[in-house]
């Protein structure tokens, strides 16, 4: 009882998994798999969607085992799905799948994690990267969202859904021309979604990560210029962490959620309209923020603008 009302106080008890079908894109490696593990664990029945069958499978495993220790876990159904979500009419049969296993009732929670990023100096790389990179990362969390939303509504499942953003959601510089706005988009829907849904009692949150050490991060490590480098630093989260830092904000009951404090200045600096995790801490921070931002992005513009050569430009008859 006195557990319940510290909770309600701390606005810590907004999310209960136990029982809870929780649908995760993405579900198979890296952050996906961690918070797949992490709802597991607290006793959720999990749907884990990938292309890859065989990575589907090893995580399935894992996810098993996390939810050993949970009482109800006779009781719990843990499945994957392969498609590839970048399009329409898989998205809506992985859903589909996902929710035979359950007498058709859409999951109650979607996490929309599926994503990934391909830096490079913006006038050197080629036109179909940031076509397909909007095309997982927004459209594919669009196709879901759109599905999910519709059958929830109709339904009358009060659900949540959860979209993965990225620091780089709220904030671009040189090196990331064809994965910020993916993030930003999805802000974007985020917030449209956040008020729309409110029809439904559908819940939304918004998760803007720092850098997380996965499989995808050592991937776009192999393209990414210097100074992009720079910028992001090398501190990183593992997966755990920062599942755990998700899980932490769905339970406050967080719009935006971030893990670190750089995500957290940009976020508190950004919110526009949006609503704020502690209006007062939240506006400290905001003011703060416009300070220091001031020096680091003259900093930034200056490794830009020292380092040209570093840069030299490509030659026409050699571009792609
Ligand atoms: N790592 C980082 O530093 C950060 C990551 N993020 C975001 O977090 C999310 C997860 O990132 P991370 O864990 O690093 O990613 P990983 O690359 O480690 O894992 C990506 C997951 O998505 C799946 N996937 C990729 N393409 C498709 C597709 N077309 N259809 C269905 N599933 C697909 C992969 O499986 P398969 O390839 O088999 O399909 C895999 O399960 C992404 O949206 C990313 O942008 C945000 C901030 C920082
Ligand atoms: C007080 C204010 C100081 C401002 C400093 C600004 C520093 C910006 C750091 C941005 C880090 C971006 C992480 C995104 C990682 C990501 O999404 C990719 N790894 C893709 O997977």
């Amino acid at each position: 009882m006195t557990n319940t009302l510290v909770n309600k106080l701390l606005r810590r008890n907004k999310f209960q998994p136990k029982g809870k079908h929780v649908y995760i894109t993405g579900g198979s490696k890296g952050l996906g798999k961690e918070f797949a593990k992490l709802m597991a664990s607290k006793g959720a029945h999990v749907t884990i969607c990938a292309r890859g069958k065989g990575d589907l499978d090893l995580a399935l495993e894992e996810i098993k085992e996390a939810a050993q220790s949970c009482e109800n876990y006779e009781n719990l159904k843990f499945n994957v799905v392969s498609a590839d979500l970048s399009k329409h009419d898989e998205s809506i049969r992985a859903l589909d799948e996902a929710s035979s296993k359950h007498d058709g009732r859409v999951p109650d929670v979607i996490i929309c994690n599926a994503g990934f990023a391909i830096p490079g100096v913006f006038i050197e790389r080629p036109m179909e990267e940031f076509e397909k990179t909007m095309q997982l990362n927004y459209f594919g969390a669009l196709y879901t969202i759109h599905e999910a939303a519709k059958r929830m509504a109709q339904q009358g499942v009060k659900g949540k859904i959860v979209i993965i953003s990225s620091v780089a959601g709220l904030c671009g510089f040189m090196g990331f021309t064809s994965y910020a706005p993916t993030k930003h988009a999805l802000r974007g829907l985020a917030e449209c979604l956040r008020h729309e849904l409110i029809l439904y009692d559908i819940s939304v949150h918004c998760y803007f990560a720092g850098t997380i050490d996965t499989p995808g991060y050592k991937e776009e490590m192999k393209t990414k210029p210097k100074i992009t480098k720079d910028i992001e630093g090398d501190d990183k989260m593992s997966p755990k962490e920062a599942a755990k830092a998700l899980y932490k904000g769905i339970c406050k009951g967080n719009f935006f959620i971030t893990s670190d404090i750089i995500g957290d200045a940009i976020r508190a600096s950004t919110l526009g309209i949006s609503p704020s995790n502690n209006a007062f801490l939240d506006a400290l921070l905001c003011g703060i923020t416009w300070v220091v931002t001031k020096p680091v992005r003259w900093y930034f513009d200056k490794m830009v603008r020292d380092n040209k050569a570093d840069y030299p430009v490509v030659p026409a008859d050699k571009i792609n």
